[in-house]
């Protein structure tokens, strides 16, 4: 029998917002029928419009605002609303801390876990952080235009300011823009899969001010490629890297397999903790240096470590956790999928003279089952895992090994919850209160620290 939704698509409805979900929408219910509302909040009156009405809920948006809530914040460019950059702007930013720590402790209440989750950490200045942006390049109107994607949709929405980025990326898009404009290269279109380029990347050091810019195409040929490069070093004096990644596939995937040094270093540098870190274009490195030195700060701090310690840094990325965690440990060994970054890391051990420390390329669930085999007795494991979470084997290894402690930095509390979950049924417990720390302002992403003991 088919249910009857008490609401129909592109009418209005006037409705009170009772919550916000784990996307930032926010909830009403008609007739116990719940409609998820984009951009409005709790104790809300608002006017809505049905955009999508599915068997057991139905998606909507806010014609008119009726009551306000005390934690709304007016925007003034209506820009940002239509797209995902930062989907939580119209929030206050202590309710966007608020938030945060009620989505992790919901995953762990969940779980049926009895764990304590600590007021967010957040930005005294919280946006203009971050350090990375990766910038879709299409057609619009006859014109090559840089921008971000209308929410739900891959339509460009044209903008110069991105609000959370560092504001000299934002600058350096701009000219990146009217360079390939210049030079007349023609924008990738996803439904033809034709054109050249597909997006821009840039990474700019906070410390050092180094910047990175990688043009990613859909072809292994760019056109007036001596050009372009000779115009981005005139005018972005910052840049020391420009890089190539070619991206040949039908796909949302961004980058591609292989990267093209095309001027300048394969790396650039940054500092974090007072270490200097080489970043190529296919490592991780977190785009908010400021929330992540109290992040990694924090976790060294609840490893606990003592000299004789010896640690594992499951997903090392760039080794940030790993380098920073050898100055007290005795020895750290790390493990990462993406072999560009254990080139970085292995670069970074030996700028930073630090010689307690082995890294391995490979996938963390093999790499330490190959560790517990051969007898390796680590006193404390740090994983840092991907959204996806842990593997059940890393878990089974980690708990066959017994480290006395274990420090989960994670950016997904509903596969932390579950992974704890399990931790917790082969005898670990979590002791102390959850650590989040919001690297993610005007976003509905969170960070945080657990501990895990014996
Ligand atoms: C959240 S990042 C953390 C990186 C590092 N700890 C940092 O903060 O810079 C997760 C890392 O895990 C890596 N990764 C993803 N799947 C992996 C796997 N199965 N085994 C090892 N590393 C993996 C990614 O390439 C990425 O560098």
């Amino acid at each position: 029998m088919k249910i009857q939704a008490p609401v129909n698509k592109n009418q209005e409805y006037d409705v009170k917002i009772s919550d916000l979900t784990y996307q930032g929408m926010g909830v009403a219910k008609i007739d116990d029928f719940p409609i998820f509302i984009e951009n409005a909040l709790p104790t809300e009156d608002v006017t809505m419009k049905v955009t999508k009405v599915k068997k057991n809920f139905a998606f909507g948006r806010v014609v008119k605002i009726n009551q306000k809530s005390a934690d709304r914040v007016d925007l003034v460019d209506k820009a940002y609303t239509q797209t995902g950059i930062a989907p939580l702007q119209h929030l206050k930013y202590d309710a966007q801390l608020a938030f945060k720590q009620h989505q992790i402790q919901v995953d762990f209440d969940k779980m049926k876990l009895d764990v304590q989750v600590d007021p967010t950490i957040g930005m005294d200045r919280p946006y203009k952080y971050r350090n990375k942006a990766q910038i879709p390049v299409r057609l619009i109107n006859g014109q090559l235009e840089t921008g971000f994607y209308r929410k739900h949709s891959h339509d460009l929405v044209p903008i110069e300011d991105f609000y959370i980025q560092d504001p000299k990326i934002d600058e350096a898009v701009v000219v990146v823009r009217d360079i390939l404009r210049k030079y007349k290269l023609q924008p990738y279109n996803e439904t033809t899969n034709k054109g050249t380029i597909r997006n821009i990347m840039v990474r700019r050091g906070h410390y050092s001010h180094q910047m990175m810019i990688v043009l990613i195409t859909r072809t292994e040929k760019l056109p007036s490629k001596a050009e372009i490069i000779s115009e981005i070093t005139k005018a972005l004096p910052e840049v020391k890297s420009i890089v190539q990644n070619v991206n040949p596939k039908k796909t949302n995937g961004l980058m591609g397999k292989e990267n093209k040094l095309l001027a300048g270093n394969r790396t650039i540098e940054d500092t974090l903790m007072g270490l200097k870190f080489e970043i190529s274009a296919s490592s991780f490195y977190q785009v908010n240096p400021v929330q992540t030195e109290k992040l990694y700060d924090l976790a060294t701090k609840k490893a606990d470590l003592s000299a004789d310690d010896i640690v594992i840094d499951a997903y090392c990325g760039i080794g940030t956790i790993s380098l920073s965690m050898a100055r007290v440990a005795k020895k750290v060994y790390g493990v990462e999928i993406v072999p560009e970054a254990i080139e970085d890391a292995k670069k970074n051990a030996k700028i930073n003279n630090i010689t307690n420390v082995k890294f391995k390329v490979g996938k963390a669930e093999e790499q330490l089952a190959k560790w517990q085999e051969d007898g390796l007795k680590p006193d404390v494991v740090v994983v840092d895992p991907p959204r996806k979470g842990l593997e059940n084997t890393l878990i089974d290894s980690v708990v066959k090994m017994q480290p006395k402690r274990v420090v989960y930095v994670s950016c997904n509390p509903a596969t932390l919850a579950r992974d704890v979950k399990l931790f917790t049924e082969q005898g670990y417990h979590v002791n102390q209160p959850v650590q989040p720390v919001d690297q993610f302002p005007q976003t509905v992403h969170v960070e945080s620290i657990t501990v895990l003991e014996k």
